[in-house]
């Protein structure tokens, strides 16, 4: 069976972004502690595809995956925007007063800092994901431990759910990549992932800009990260939303000091994310 190597841990949101591939069957799903551990797992064909998260509609974007990505070879094959409704989770019976340590990914910790910063005598510890953390709380049944995670863990772990969207913003999304090995998995789609480098020159990333918009072409993300050996020089990745025609592929190759497509794939238009996107992208016009 050809297996999914997913982020963090059963109950985790990386796992609710792997439960709803298609393709794949839950059984499937391997799990992998580090970001870049899911990719390499990919890339030394252990698995077919990989899940991680890559953006957070509050805390940006999630800068390890995309520098595990340029090392490893691999490419995106999909994206799934997943709504983050955060829960606080402890042992069944315990109550708010009782909780002094409380775990969570990183990610999870950020994206709730207001309701850590009303309870100040907790405290607030990294741990492996957010999934990992419950686990970490039911194993450990100590009462004053708790976790911040989702509603699925709490059901899996048989952890008490003690306050609900605990999260500071109301509409956090997280956006997943699907990783794939070219050429096996490599999809067609509407939506593309380019990383880029641009001369230094004044101007350059401006003209580069200036190839996607004479294209009709939707810059959704823009991310620049440090080429290692080169300080202070930088590396773009772009989504773009809407089909390349060759001749715009040349023309960003003349552009560009370096082009390379890190993958093509259906645009997740499913939900409600997409409809908070496109009313504000009406607004703007
Ligand atoms: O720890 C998890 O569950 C993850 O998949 C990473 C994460 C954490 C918080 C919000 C979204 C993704």
């Amino acid at each position: 069976m050809e297996k999914l190597a997913c982020f963090g841990g059963p109950g985790s949101y990386s796992h609710l972004a792997a439960l709803q591939q298609d393709d794949i069957s839950s059984a499937a799903i391997v799990f992998y502690d580090t970001f870049a551990a899911v990719i390499e797992a990919v890339a030394r064909k252990e698995a077919c595809a990989g899940m991680v998260p890559v953006e957070n509609s509050s805390t940006g974007s999630i800068t390890a995956v995309y520098d595990a990505l340029q090392e490893s070879g691999c490419r995106i094959g999909g994206e799934i925007y997943i709504p983050i409704h955060h829960c606080l989770l402890a042992l069944p019976g315990v109550e708010m007063d009782e909780l002094q340590s409380i775990y969570s990914h990183a990610q999870g910790l950020a994206q709730c800092g207001k309701f850590m910063r009303a309870h100040p005598r907790w405290q607030g510890i990294a741990y492996g994901s957010t999934g990992r953390s419950a686990a970490k709380v039911r194993r450990d049944g100590i009462r004053s431990q708790g976790a911040i995670g989702n509603r699925q863990a709490a059901i899996r772990y048989g952890l008490r759910i003690l306050a609900t969207d605990i999260q500071d913003n109301t509409t956090n999304y997280t956006r997943f990549l699907r990783i794939c090995r070219p050429p096996s998995d490599l999809r067609d789609g509407n939506k593309m992932t380019l990383v880029l480098t641009a001369p230094h020159v004044p101007g350059s990333l401006y003209h580069i800009l200036e190839v996607f918009y004479a294209a009709g072409l939707n810059l959704t993300h823009l991310e620049s990260r440090p080429i290692y050996g080169r300080p202070f020089e930088y590396r773009f990745y772009a989504d773009v939303v809407g089909r390349m025609p060759s001749d715009i592929v040349k023309r960003l190759e003349k552009t560009c000091e370096y082009v390379q497509s890190l993958g093509q794939y259906e645009e997740n238009t499913g939900g409600e994310i997409h409809a908070i996107r496109s009313h504000r992208g009406n607004v703007g016009t």
